[in-house]
């Protein structure tokens, strides 16, 4: 079974390392393993001073950690060697924390095109702590943290038993309208229970758990790009921000099933012409040719991970969904694209029986859902 990757991000002094202080003592933590990209000015209480050989120590709660510079894939191979030579028993899950500054997308991607990795570990998912009382500014002035919110699969606000009231609901109110899937936990309710476990797979249920994790009424409901009669599908939700601008987050869905060979071009064509636009794409998608076995995509810019086939559907909802967040690309451009491709009838059809027998294998999709 592949190992939960936790990616922790936030900007530089939000509360990383508070946050992950409190996190190791869970007992969902246990046999867990953390990644410190580089030690800020607070350390984690329990570090041993004196590092490993190999850089991995053991806290007294019983995590492991290390800290790495540059090769972060390195690491993730260490750990998988331990695992496999028997030095390491279990390996529950690891949580990589970035540097304040990163842009999280490049560690994503590490691990989405590593051929070996993508098999062993799986991302859980995207935890970005904002800090209640700078975070209005940092949003204003760098744009690295608004894409660490756009990201995000969960946020986690810091620093709220210190903030304004006023300036809380301020700023909860732009990260809903940045990306309205991600629930906003405040840092005093943020467990491990709260922040773990976003992926698609629910261990306590051995199913994934498509619904909860594109939550896609939440774009829905956002009203972020709706056109309210003044014939501008701007937000409306708080002052004209130059970043925030630029980001836009919505879904699409449709009951018609999609060909594989539409659904390909159309990833294809997203990819490959507006890849660094792509924030963040997550999707269930109904194949013509297999219509009870959907396909799942996720990708992050123009990194996408090897679509999955589910082995059915996981509720009684069957529509095609898709949700979007954007750098400088309109909800039209995309809805447009999407309508013109996979509406369009297939006109040079493959093989029936080939597409019966492996329709993901006609459209070179590889892949199933491994949970
Ligand atoms: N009052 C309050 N202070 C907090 C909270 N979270 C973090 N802090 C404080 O904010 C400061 C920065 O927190 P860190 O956890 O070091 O932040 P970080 O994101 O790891 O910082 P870098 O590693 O420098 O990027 C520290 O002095 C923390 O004690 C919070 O929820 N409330």
């Amino acid at each position: 079974m592949p190992i939960p990757i936790t990616v922790l991000t936030g900007f530089l002094g939000s509360g990383k390392t508070t946050l992950l202080n409190r996190l190791i003592s869970d007992p969902a933590m246990a046999d867990a393993a953390v990644i410190i990209n580089e030690f800020g000015e607070v350390g984690l209480d329990h570090m041993l001073v004196e590092a490993a050989e190999d850089g991995i120590v053991e806290l007294s709660s019983g995590c492991l950690c290390c800290t790495v510079r540059g090769d972060l894939v390195k690491t993730l191979e260490d750990f998988l060697r331990r695992l496999d030579n028997g030095r390491l028993e279990t390996l529950s899950r690891i949580v990589i924390e970035t540097t304040g500054l990163a842009d999280p997308a490049p560690i994503l991607h590490a691990i989405m095109l590593h051929p070996y990795l993508v098999l062993r570990y799986r991302l859980d998912g995207v935890v970005t702590t904002v800090d209640a009382v700078n975070g209005m500014a940092t949003l204003d002035a760098h744009e690295e943290a608004v894409k660490q919110v756009a990201v995000a699969d969960r946020i986690v606000l810091t620093k709220s038993d210190i903030a304004e009231d006023a300036g809380v609901a301020a700023l909860r109110e732009r990260l809903a309208a940045l990306n309205p899937g991600a629930p906003v936990v405040d840092a005093a309710g943020a467990t491990a229970g709260a922040l773990l476990n976003c992926g698609l797979f629910d261990p306590t249920r051995k199913i994934p758990d498509v619904a909860r994790w594109l939550h896609e009424e939440a774009y829905r409901d956002s009203g972020h790009t709706h056109d309210h009669g003044d014939g501008h599908g701007h937000h409306h939700h708080h002052d004209v921000n130059r970043h925030d601008d630029h980001i836009r987050a919505f879904s699409l869905a449709t009951d018609r099933a999609v060909p594989a060979t539409a659904l390909e071009m159309f990833i294809d064509l997203l990819r490959s012409a507006h890849g660094p636009k792509l924030l963040r794409v997550k999707g269930i998608v109904k194949l013509a040719e297999d219509l009870d076995r959907p396909v799942v995509i996720h990708g992050v810019q123009e990194v996408f991970h090897p679509p999955a086939t589910l082995p059915e559907w996981p509720d009684a909802d069957h529509r095609t969904r898709l949700v979007f967040i954007t750098r400088d690309m309109p909800e039209d451009f995309v809805r447009r694209m999407f309508e013109a491709i996979a509406g369009t009838p297939v006109i040079d059809t493959p093989d029936a029986a080939a597409l019966t027998d492996n329709p993901l294998a006609v459209s070179g999709f590889s892949g199933t859902f491994k949970p």
